[in-house]
């Protein structure tokens, strides 16, 4: 399951009404307009994030090029927590066709979209549907953007009755998609426990086809005042592992570093990976789980593709203990997923990071 989980104080609720709609001309509504210090400034510049070869990176061979590829991995991780990936396998159709669909879903008039509203009755939120907005509430400054999230796994917990029926296509790219980044997913999961000389096993163990995946089409209209909003607040990404698709020639992503926000930019067929909060937990903090935004663009819109992979809910999430010893002490207490996804809700809703709960 994805979380955004802000790093600032956010206060609010869980109860509140759906959002006003976007208002795309004319004056900025109150409601999205950041409080001054937290708008955005200019740019440190642009975060030098390494691209790392999945092929090379997954088939250890004679020319030396996995270590290659594991020591830029590890780079990353250690300090930016996202990476870019190549040689993934999803050939550039299928992205095409991904980036499309989305496109097509958002490009509807208003009400056809409202149909998969995730506020249901006015005041209950769903995880699924358009809209997404896990914290709403008085007094809370709003996104300028758009989500439809929809759950692709596990596989027999797909509530299809909430997916969009337009486009056409877009059911059957999602579900192709997402098949293929699946199997990105354990590449990943396999390269991190090498990294850290663990069972190769031992994070695709604990993010199995039985933990959630969440998928998060988003979509940032053009906004004629991007000084003064955002078109995703800050904020870290809860569960285990983010896989985003970004257009190459928007720009708007932005990671935070050293008390600066730097502009990250995508490569073309690239993706964005950046672990999350429970990766951080079980690497006993050796990888770091980014604090990340999106601005807006006054003459661009901005579409993305993200799927974020969770745990499975009977794993207790720990500093793994193969990474421990009486040197190495444990950075984090130990919580089930169970726990950890029945609180991380309420820490988001004080404006907690749970992870900061768990710091010994
Ligand atoms: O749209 C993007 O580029 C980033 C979205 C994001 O950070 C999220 O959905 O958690
Ligand atoms: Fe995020």
């Amino acid at each position: 399951m994805h979380l955004s989980i802000p790093p600032g104080n956010m206060k609010g609720t869980m109860e509140g009404e759906a959002s006003p709609e976007l208002k795309l001309e004319g004056d900025i509504p109150a409601r999205y307009v950041m409080p001054q210090q937290d708008r955005p400034s200019a740019a440190a510049g642009v975060a030098p994030i390494p691209v790392v070869d999945l092929g090379r990176l997954s088939r250890p061979d004679a020319d030396g090029g996995a270590v290659e590829e594991e020591a830029k991995l590890r780079w990353a991780l250690e300090t930016w927590g996202f990476f870019m990936i190549t040689n993934h396998g999803i050939e550039a159709s299928l992205m095409d066709a991904m980036m499309n669909a989305s496109k097509e879903f958002f490009g509807q008039p208003t009400e056809e979209k409202q149909k998969y509203n995730n506020i249901i009755d006015g005041k209950r939120f769903r995880l699924e549907g358009y809209r997404s907005e896990l914290l709403q509430s008085e007094g809370q400054t709003l996104d300028w953007s758009c989500r439809l999230s929809l759950q692709v796994e596990p596989e027999g917990e797909r509530s299809f009755h909430l997916w969009p029926k337009y486009p056409k296509s877009l059911r059957d790219v999602l579900l192709q998609y997402a098949s293929r980044t699946k199997i990105i997913k354990d590449c990943i999961m396999r390269a991190l426990a090498n990294l850290l000389e663990l069972d190769e096993d031992y994070f695709i163990n604990r993010t199995t086809t039985r933990a959630r995946a969440l998928a998060r089409l988003g979509y940032y209209p053009p906004c004629p005042r991007p000084d003064l909003v955002l078109g995703f607040k800050p904020h870290y990404d809860g569960g285990a592992l983010s896989i985003l698709f970004i257009e190459e020639n928007v720009g708007g992503l932005q990671v935070l570093r050293n008390g600066k926000w730097y502009n990250v930019l995508a490569k073309p067929c690239t993706l964005l990976i950046n672990i999350a909060e429970c990766i951080e937990i079980m690497s006993n903090g050796i990888f770091k789980s980014p604090p990340h935004r999106v601005l807006t663009n006054a003459e661009k819109e901005r579409t993305s593709v993200a799927i974020f992979y969770g745990v499975d809910v009977e794993t207790v999430v720990e500093p793994a203990p193969g990474l421990l010893d009486e040197k190495r002490l444990a950075r984090f207490k130990k919580i089930k997923a169970e726990d950890y996804y029945g609180t991380v809700f309420e820490h988001f809703r004080q404006g907690k990071r749970l992870i900061d709960t768990l710091i010994i």
